[in-house]
Order: C-alpha cells, then sequence, then structure tokens
C-alpha cells in the first residue's frame, strides 16, 4: 500500500534500478520495455541543450510505450517513463560501448563536478506531465588502475557515465547535491509529485 491510493501503472523502462525504486514507494506497476527500432541511438539534435535533450528522449520512450498499447488494445493504465544522462561541460555521456569507452568516459569525470538530469514523464488520459531532477556529482580523482579494476567488476556497463551510485562506484563520490535516486534513475521526490497529483 502506498502513501495515497493509486491505481496500477505501466513502467516503460527496461531499468532494473527504476523497478526497485517504484517498489520502495510501493506503487503498483507493469513493467512494458518497447525499444527503439534498431539503428536508432537517441541522438542528440543540433544546438539541442543537454536539458532539452534528456526531456525528449523520456518523453519519447514513454509515446512508443503509448503507441504499443493503443496498437495492441491494451491503454488501460497511466504510462510512466524516465530517462537519464550524464552532463559534462554540456556534452552528454551516454551508456559505454566497451571497456575502452568506459575508461574514456570515467577518465572524463575523474576529479570533475557533473551533472546528471533526469526526467520523468507520465501520460495519462491524453495528457503529458513532465518533471526533471538536476543532481551535482562531484567525482574525486580516479587513477587509472582503478577505472580499469572498476571496468573489470561489469558495473560500468548499461548505466550513463559509465558508472552507478549505488555500487562500487559509491567510493568515487565525493560529493552529491540532489537527489541520490534521481542519479540512479528515478527520482523518488518528483515521481511521487507526478504520480500523486495527477492520479488521485
Ligand atoms: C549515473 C547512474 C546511472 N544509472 C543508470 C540509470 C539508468 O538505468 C541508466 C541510464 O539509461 P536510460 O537510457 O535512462 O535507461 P535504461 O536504458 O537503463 O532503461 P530504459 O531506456 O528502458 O528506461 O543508467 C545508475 O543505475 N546509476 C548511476 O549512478
Amino acid at each position: 500500500m502506498s502513501l495515497s491510493p493509486l491505481p496500477t501503472i505501466y513502467l516503460a523502462s527496461a531499468s532494473p534500478r527504476r523497478h526497485e525504486l517504484l517498489k520502495q514507494i510501493r506503487v503498483e506497476h507493469e513493467i512494458l520495455n518497447v525499444p527503439a527500432p534498431p539503428g536508432e541511438d537517441e541522438p542528440q539534435f543540433a544546438g539541442e541543450s543537454a536539458a532539452d535533450y534528456v526531456q525528449r528522449t523520456a518523453l519519447e520512450k514513454a509515446q512508443r510505450a503509448e503507441q504499443y498499447l493503443i496498437q495492441q488494445e491494451m491503454l488501460i493504465r497511466p504510462i510512466l517513463s524516465a530517462d537519464t544522462c550524464v552532463i559534462l561541460e554540456n556534452e552528454v555521456l551516454g551508456k559505454p560501448q566497451d571497456a575502452m569507452d568506459a575508461t574514456r568516459i570515467l577518465a572524463k569525470l575523474s576529479g570533475k563536478t557533473h551533472e546528471v538530469h533526469t526526467a520523468v514523464v507520465l501520460l495519462h488520459r491524453g495528457e503529458i506531465a513532465q518533471q526533471v531532477s538536476i543532481t551535482r556529482v562531484t567525482m574525486r580523482t580516479l587513477s587509472l588502475k582503478e577505472i580499469a579494476r572498476y571496468i573489470e567488476s561489469g558495473e560500468a556497463y548499461g548505466k550513463a557515465g559509465a558508472y552507478g551510485i549505488q555500487g562500487l562506484a559509491a567510493v568515487f563520490i565525493e560529493k552529491i547535491e540532489g537527489s541520490y535516486s534521481g542519479v540512479m534513475g528515478l527520482p523518488i521526490f518528483e515521481t511521487w509529485s507526478l504520480l500523486s497529483k495527477q492520479l488521485t
């Protein structure tokens, strides 16, 4: 039972972290993963800011799920989606392709403060509600040896910025200003505020 009675929702995301965070606040949900068509790697448009980019990709994820549900005649619940980006000096650092890419990304983040933007979108009865959480994360300086050992752990993959604050990489994080759950992929405060305003 959550803190206010909410209908069951669809979570349009394959991220196990988002599922865990929704479970933490006891929001009943069904996971729906509608991947982008192959070859579409969510490119950033020329002139599009990182902040606009993450909001657009979160909305597109929700709309892909909505289209799928309409086709299946299954659009019976509100749809929640989110997208997380790591941004350093207006450059979006996505998920690493391989070990070399992960090394490059972590070497860039080492000793610097970056931002993690997570956009959350709720689609309900034809309306779009959206919120963005922005967190500043300071990573201490990492040695190349540490980066290599971290990548060997396997935790860098499938995560924006090639690290997961909730795992081994916690020892790299000197300071965060903002939302811990937002860095993990689903900012609980903003998500609850959307759900409780739109669905009760
Ligand atoms: C920075 C950071 C990111 N992440 C994760 C959260 C997201 O799952 C992922 C960013 O990728 P996303 O594209 O936002 O999400 P996803 O591909 O995992 O799932 P889907 O597109 O189906 O919704 O990075 C962490 O788990 N910990 C962290 O500290």
